[in-house]
């Protein structure tokens, strides 16, 4: 059996090499349990992506011309591998991440399913054939790899939000230089590790750590990276989006979201709270698909609050490497300020705390699960994404009200909500604006189904069939003189 520290690498995985920043400048990487260093990794900037993007379109030259049957193995070998070594990856992301090891053994083993899934799509890049209007023309429309892709990962699922990128762009015969967030580099350090153990050749795979600015600055201005994919907040989206259009990059982004949960008075209230604390306390609130905002409708509301503030308080805040633990700590001292704010906010405003609301008293970045009731539209949290174990619960009286509500933000990645009335689920789900949505179900996340956001949260799919489209251009191709003589 490996042990995590057999995947901690401190250097950066640039054309099958690991080697320093250039001036040996490193980013310390601390454990957000208990702020001990876990270790320093190469603070990189342009020059150092640059190789990494020269490797990768090198690499592309003869990895794109490889047989998708051979691209399938490779991927299904690190599909394996990622599971052989589940353990020791697991407690890597939870030492430099935080979250229970439990719920990094599902990112590692959701990895794995990305990966895999993706090793079966290879196979199945399929283009057309056209009727032509001409006698003496035939038209055929090829499915060939964008090239070099350039991603960015956020530290939230340091794993799989780079799994869901490897996946498709190694399966369409694509190359990619990917930089991980600089408080969760290992993880995604952990991936040269994979593709070496796996023999991806060198190149295919770049990881480099460093500056944000510098190493994004670089692969959005690079003329040989041909696309962007990014998953983290939208301010950071944004940017890159107009970064790219300088090169007219394809672009795939990953945002925030601002996920209602609506419980209607019809629905099953013990399911609801079981997928309420799903949805909300999963990694301490710190996922982009996280409630961020719960509506309950009057005739429920109070027993409902009941059910929810019990369970609430079962939850076991610690260390993610401890027994039992269910909450981790948050990623950093802003996050645990930022979450102080919105709690402050909302009591000013006349929210009420039924359970938590404070600091744990383990200290550091450990916050109680907490639950707002008489959560309001005024209140930062009804427009901004709290990322935290705060559940504000907002009251609505009828099914127009609570589509209203739940539509009124920039927002559209996740929503979710209980009912066990079919026609309701059919309405409710057509209005929602989201790209996902849960009926009776708190965690829907899948390697099979289309993730990604409507508005500003976000451009693309990933997973699923539709996760290979952004990596491919389509090719028309027109063959003519076939007339006969
Ligand atoms: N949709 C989602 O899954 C996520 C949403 N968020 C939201 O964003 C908030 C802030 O989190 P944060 O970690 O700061 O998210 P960011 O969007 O800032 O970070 C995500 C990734 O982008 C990188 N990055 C940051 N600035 C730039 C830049 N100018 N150019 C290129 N890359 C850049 C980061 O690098 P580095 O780490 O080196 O700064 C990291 O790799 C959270 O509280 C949450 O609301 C955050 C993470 C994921
Ligand atoms: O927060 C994210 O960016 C991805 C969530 C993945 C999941 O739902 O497992």
């Amino acid at each position: 059996m490996s042990l995590w520290s057999e995947f901690r690498r401190d250097r950066i995985y640039v054309n099958g090499t690991w080697t320093e920043a250039a001036d040996s400048s490193t980013i310390t990487v601390t454990n957000p349990a208990d702020g001990s260093v876990i270790g320093m990794v190469p603070n990189a900037g342009a020059a150092e992506t640059r190789l990494a993007i020269e490797a990768a379109a090198c690499a592309f030259e003869s990895f794109s011309q490889i047989s998708a049957n051979d691209r399938a193995r490779m991927l299904r070998d690190m599909a394996t591998a990622i599971l052989d070594n589940q353990a020791a990856l697991a407690e890597l992301l939870t030492r430099e991440q935080g979250k229970p090891l439990a719920e990094a053994r599902g990112e590692i083993a959701m990895s794995a399913a990305y990966i895999q899934w993706f090793a079966e799509e290879a196979r199945r890049v399929y283009g057309d054939t056209i009727p032509s209007p001409w006698v003496d023309r035939r038209i055929i429309v090829n499915r060939q790899p964008v090239g070099v892709v350039g991603a960015i990962t956020p530290w939230n699922f340091p794993s799989s939000m780079l799994a869901r990128k490897i996946g498709p762009a190694l399966a369409a015969g694509c190359t990619i230089v990917a930089k991980p967030a600089s408080q969760t580099p290992y993880s995604a350090l952990a991936w040269g590790v994979l593709a070496e153990q796996v023999g991806i050749p060198a190149g295919v795979i770049n990881i480099v750590t460093g500056d944000a600015r510098a190493v994004g600055g670089e692969l959005t201005a690079n003329p040989l990276v041909r696309k962007i994919t990014f998953t983290g907040s939208t301010a950071v989206g944004k940017t890159l989006l107009r970064q790219a259009a300088d090169t007219v990059k394809k672009v795939s982004m990953e945002l925030g979201g601002n996920a209602p949960f609506i419980v209607f008075d019809d629905a099953d209230i013990g399911k609801a709270v079981e997928g309420a604390i799903a949805a909300k306390f999963r990694n301490a609130g710190q996922t982009c698909v996280c409630t961020n905002r719960i509506y309950v409708q009057s005739s429920i509301h109070d027993e409902f609050i009941e059910a929810f503030a019990a369970a609430t308080q079962k939850l076991t805040v610690g260390s993610g490497l401890d027994h039992g633990v269910t909450t981790g700590p948050l990623i950093d001292d802003n996050a645990v300020a930022k979450l102080q704010e919105f709690l402050d906010d909302a009591v000013t405003k006349g929210a009420r705390v039924v359970t938590g609301g404070k600091r744990h008293a383990l200290g550091g970045r450990f916050f109680e699960p907490t639950v707002l009731t008489e959560a309001t539209e005024d209140m930062s949290f009804a427009r901004e994404e709290i990322f935290g174990p705060l559940a504000p619960i907002f009251r609505f009286e009828t099914e127009e009200e609570a589509i209203r509500f739940a539509n009124e933000t920039e927002f559209g990645l996740a929503a979710y909500f209980y009912t066990r009335d079919l026609g309701r689920a059919f309405r409710v789900s057509e209005k929602l604006q989201y790209g996902l949505v849960g009926i009776n179900e708190g965690i829907i996340t899948t390697e099979v189904a289309p993730f990604g956001g409507m508005k500003e949260s976000g451009i693309g799919r990933e997973g699923s069939k539709h996760g290979l489209d952004d990596y491919l251009e389509l090719k028309y191709v027109c063959i003519g003189g076939l007339a006969n003589r």
